[in-house]
């Protein structure tokens, strides 16, 4: 039986794609371990799995000043120690690290005990944990054709791991329990994994004249509900969707959404015409709006930038988005892209052999 150590936090999109690789790993007999941190998503989200967790002290790396560049250095040297002690122990045949800062030190505990290293990484322009993990690592996955030029003899393009049981989703059930109306069609807004205050403002203020013909189920991330909506028909609107995300997505007729790399490839490989409204550079490091250009450039999404957003873009875009939707399906069906898993499971397999 094959060992396998998984990390990566921070946000969902550092945790769904191992996620989403567990069901093959478990049906080839690997034990899967997770490092993720004390206080990250991470925890919440393994810790509804049977996986065993060890959390481990963990610390941004910024590339800006910041008071907290003293303490964290500390905190990412303890947790280095502490992985080294973890990996130790485990005695992993494999390290798969999914980037965000609790996998650094991981990788570089993994490199010193000669353990192999795979790490993936999402988004077109590698992160910076991932920049520093991929020095440690054997290989860097990517998931974009565009970002392979940039890594150097390492990259390998696999794609995106997307979770099985996205596609074995009940959209009618979601559209009955919700008591929307059959005629009308179905857009899930969404603002990442941690919702988008912005986009929750512009939909709120949309909604009345939206209602009128389509329903709307919206996550609009934690702390974000606003009681006073909660009885307009045609509208639910929910914080976070746990198992519920299948459904949804499936009852979706169109979708509004963030531009995180694993949302938009779960939307392509579902053939869900979006409009992606990416995070401005104001509030990230930009990751997001290369995204959404290489979605738009291939024809697989609409784009609306954040800085020309406003309830009357916002609707404009939706418009045009639904009357050319059949296109968008069309261009979809036409990307070749499969799900990642199972080339991601074949170099874990390869990787795992060569254990030193
Ligand atoms: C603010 C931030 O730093 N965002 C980054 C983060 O996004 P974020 O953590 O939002 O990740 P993604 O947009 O890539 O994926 C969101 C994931 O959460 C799931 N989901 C979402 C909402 C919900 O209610 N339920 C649910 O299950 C989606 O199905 C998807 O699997 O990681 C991405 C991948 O590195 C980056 O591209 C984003 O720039």
């Amino acid at each position: 039986m094959r060992k396998i150590v998984m990390t990566g936090g921070g946000t969902a999109g550092h945790v769904n794609p191992n996620l989403a690789l567990m069901p093959k790993l478990e049906k080839l007999k690997y034990e899967i371990v997770y490092i993720g941190s004390k206080t990250g998503i991470e925890r919440e989200i393994i810790g509804k799995t049977a996986i065993p967790y060890h959390a481990i002290s963990s610390g941004k790396l910024r590339r800006y000043l910041d008071v907290k560049n003293f303490t964290d250095p500390f905190k990412v040297g303890a947790g280095f120690f502490q992985a080294l002690g973890i990996l130790r122990k485990e005695k992993p045949d494999i390290v798969f690290s999914k980037g965000g800062f609790v996998s650094v030190p991981v990788v570089a505990a993994a490199r010193v005990l000669k353990i192999p290293v795979l790490a993936h990484e999402s988004d077109l322009t590698p992160g910076l944990a991932n920049k520093i993990a991929a020095r440690f690592a054997d290989k860097l996955l990517v998931t974009f054709p565009e970002t392979l030029p940039h890594v150097g003899e390492k990259g390998i393009l696999v794609g995106s791991p997307i979770r099985e049981e996205l596609f074995t989703g009940d959209g009618e059930k979601a559209r009955t329990q919700a008591g929307f109306s059959a005629e009308k069609p179905v857009i899930l807004v969404m603002g990442g994994s941690i919702g988008s205050v912005k986009i929750n403002e512009a939909l709120r203020s949309l909604l009345p004249e939206l209602l009128e013909k389509y329903s709307v189920f919206h996550l609009c991330g934690k702390g974000n509900l606003q009681e006073e909506l909660g009885d307009l028909p045609g509208y639910v609107q929910m914080e976070y969707a746990g198992k519920e995300m299948r459904d949804l997505l499936q009852a979706a007729d169109l979708i509004v959404s963030r531009a995180g790399a694993n949302a938009i490839f779960e939307f392509l490989a579902l053939r869900k015409p979006n409009l992606l409204i990416p995070l401005s550079l104001a509030s990230s490091r930009g990751d997001q709006i290369l995204n959404a250009e290489s979605f738009e450039k291939k024809g697989y999404s609409k784009v609306l930038k954040e800085e020309l957003m406003t309830p009357q873009t916002l609707k404009a875009s939706l418009e045009d988005l639904y009357l050319h939707r059949a296109d968008y399906v069309r261009v979809m069906e036409k990307s070749g892209l499969d799900n990642a898993t199972d080339k991601i499971v074949e170099l874990i397999e390869r990787y795992a052999a060569q254990k030193r």
